[in-house]
This record gives structure tokens, C-alpha cells and sequence, in this order.
């Protein structure tokens, strides 16, 4: 078994609420933890890491509140913080091969992991190389290669494709389909396609509050009938468009503009006709996006 359950999980900072009541139960697999800034995603992985404590509420491992499991379930942890800094002066396997010491492997075990993570990251030609000449996305793979060290049951990765190019994207993307299935693996992000193809279902938070889980067969569902596309040529109606509705991109066409647009009711427009949902128009739906993408 491999349970994780949260109890009304509620954080405070001062007389904010950075998480608040939230329930959920997590099983192996992949988790895309989704939410815009602010909305209390770091929060809640610090208090499933054990960085933090919850000002109320628990959280089980297995029926077990994870606060009795102490070292015990540290030892089963991965967790890539948001603000991972590792140590410049190392090089990539000098370093994993000192987390790996710290976390209790010996050093056998140690250097077959290391050499064994160095190549799933992609860093394994670099392994002698001062981590303070990596790019940003080489010590983002670092850290997230320090998490795995460990061979987690539980694996917590606090946006582990920020700074990654696509390459390197395509390359966390099956690395995850590399990690046991046996793991539940929770990933936070803004960027709803890194977790579009691996995550078997999604979190959303909002306001340190639960909004929705579920498969994207579910959220997709439950978003038809609510994406239409419009087409115009009217500059003052698109200009309306965008003041009255949620618009997910604007396509300006040789003939016409065709807006994609985010929308409980029917817009009261001519060329208007309702369209199938795509996994993107759901981010749009439940938080606001500052300006329209022009595609
Ligand atoms: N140590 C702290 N002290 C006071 N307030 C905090 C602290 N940590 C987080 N907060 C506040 O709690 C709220 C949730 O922050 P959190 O970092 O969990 O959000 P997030 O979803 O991870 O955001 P981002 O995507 O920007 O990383 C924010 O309003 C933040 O300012």
C-alpha cells in the first residue's frame, strides 16, 4: 500500500490562510499539482515534505500521521524544493555522491545510484563538471536527480520544469514514465502542459483552497460546452470580445479573426459556434490569464 491521505489540511501565515481545509487522497502515480502564483502549492508540498508544519489538520501515510512516522517517513521522501540551490562548488556526481551519504546509502549503493541517476538526467558526460557552470535546467535536472536518490515511495517536485528548455521538457516528461509506479509523484506547476501527458490526474488549488481532482478525461468533460470559437472582422467587436469574456487566443486570419473564447452562456455573437475542449482551455477557465495569446 502506498496511501497518502490529507485531512483538512489547513496552513496559516500571520492572518493569511495558505492552505485551507483541504481533503484529498493520493494513491502511485503522477499528480499535477496546478495553480497560478500565490495559490498555495508550495505551501502544501512543504507540509507533505515536512519543511513546514500544518497550523491544523493531518496528513496519513498508510493510516499513519506522518508527524508519528518522523525519520521514518523522511526516509521515504523525494522533494526538489521551488528555490533548490545546489552547492556550486561541487561537481554534479561529487555532489549527489554527498546527499547520497547524508541520506544513508552506502557507498556502493551510493555509486551505482548516482552514476544511475546521472544518466536518466542527462548529466552523466558532465559528472565531473562544477555545478556553478551549469545552466539554470542542468541544476534543475541536479536537483531533481537528488530527490530520486533515495529511490522514494513518495516523490515531491515544486516546479521541476521551471528554466527547462523544451528538450530538457521532453526529457523530465519520460523520465517520470521511468519512475516506478509504484511512487506517487506530486508536481507543481503553471504550465498545464507539462502535466497534460504524465499526470494521471490533476490537482487544482486556488486561493490555498481545493478547486477540483480528477483525470483529464473528467475536468475535459466537464468543460464542454463552455469553449466556442468566434469569427469577426470587426476590430470593435474583438475589442468587445476581450472586455466580456474569458478569450483563450486570438487567430488572425487572411479571411477573418477567430477568437477562442472561454464561456458558461452562449456569447451573443454572430459567427459564434461551440467548440471542443482542449486541456489548455481549462486553465483559463478557473483563473484568469492577463492578456489573450495571439497565435
Ligand atoms: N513563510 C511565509 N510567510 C508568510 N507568508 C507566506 C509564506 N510562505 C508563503 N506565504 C504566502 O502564502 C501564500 C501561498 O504561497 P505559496 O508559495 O504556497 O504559493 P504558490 O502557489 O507556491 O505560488 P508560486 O507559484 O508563486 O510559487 C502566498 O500568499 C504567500 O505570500
Amino acid at each position: 500500500m502506498n496511501k497518502l491521505e490529507i485531512i483538512k489540511l489547513t496552513k496559516t501565515y500571520k492572518h493569511k490562510n495558505a492552505n485551507e481545509d483541504i481533503n484529498l487522497t493520493l494513491e502511485s502515480g503522477v499528480y499535477g499539482l496546478l495553480g497560478p502564483n500565490g495559490a498555495g502549492k508550495s505551501t502544501f508540498m512543504k507540509q507533505l515534505a515536512t519543511i513546514t508544519n500544518p497550523s491544523s489538520g493531518k496528513i496519513l501515510y498508510n493510516g499513519k500521521d506522518i508527524k508519528t512516522l518522523d525519520d521514518k517517513y523522511r526516509s521515504m521522501i523525494g522533494y526538489l524544493p521551488q528555490d533548490f540551490d545546489a552547492y556550486k562548488n561541487f561537481k554534479a556526481e561529487e555532489f549527489l555522491m554527498y546527499l547520497a551519504a547524508l541520506k544513508g546509502l552506502n557507498k556502493n549503493e551510493a555509486k551505482k545510484r548516482v552514476e544511475e541517476l546521472l544518466k536518466l538526467v542527462g548529466l552523466y558526460e558532465v559528472k565531473n563538471k562544477l555545478i556553478s557552470k551549469f545552466s539554470g535546467g542542468m541544476k534543475r535536472r541536479v536537483g531533481i536527480a537528488q530527490a530520486l536518490l533515495n529511490n522514494p515511495k513518495i516523490l515531491i517536485l515544486d516546479e521541476p520544469t521551471a528554466g527547462l528548455d523544451p528538450q530538457e521538457r521532453a526529457r523530465f516528461r519520460n523520465l517520470l514514465s521511468n519512475i516506478g509506479t509504484e511512487t506517487i509523484v506530486i508536481l507543481s506547476t503553471h504550465i498545464i502542459s507539462d502535466i497534460e501527458s504524465v499526470a494521471k490526474e490533476t490537482i487544482m488549488i486556488k486561493d490555498g483552497k481545493l478547486l477540483l481532482k480528477g483525470t483529464h478525461k473528467e475536468i475535459l468533460e466537464d468543460m464542454k460546452g463552455k469553449v466556442y470559437t468566434i469569427k469577426t472582422n470587426d476590430e470593435c467587436e474583438i475589442g468587445d470580445i476581450q472586455r466580456n469574456y474569458k478569450v483563450a487566443s486570438i487567430n488572425r486570419g487572411v479571411e477573418n479573426t477567430q477568437l477562442r473564447v472561454i464561456s458558461e452562456v452562449l456569447p451573443k455573437y454572430e459567427n459564434t459556434t461551440q467548440t471542443e475542449p482542449r486541456f489548455e482551455d481549462v486553465y483559463m477557465f478557473y483563473f484568469e490569464l492577463e492578456d489573450a495569446r495571439e497565435v
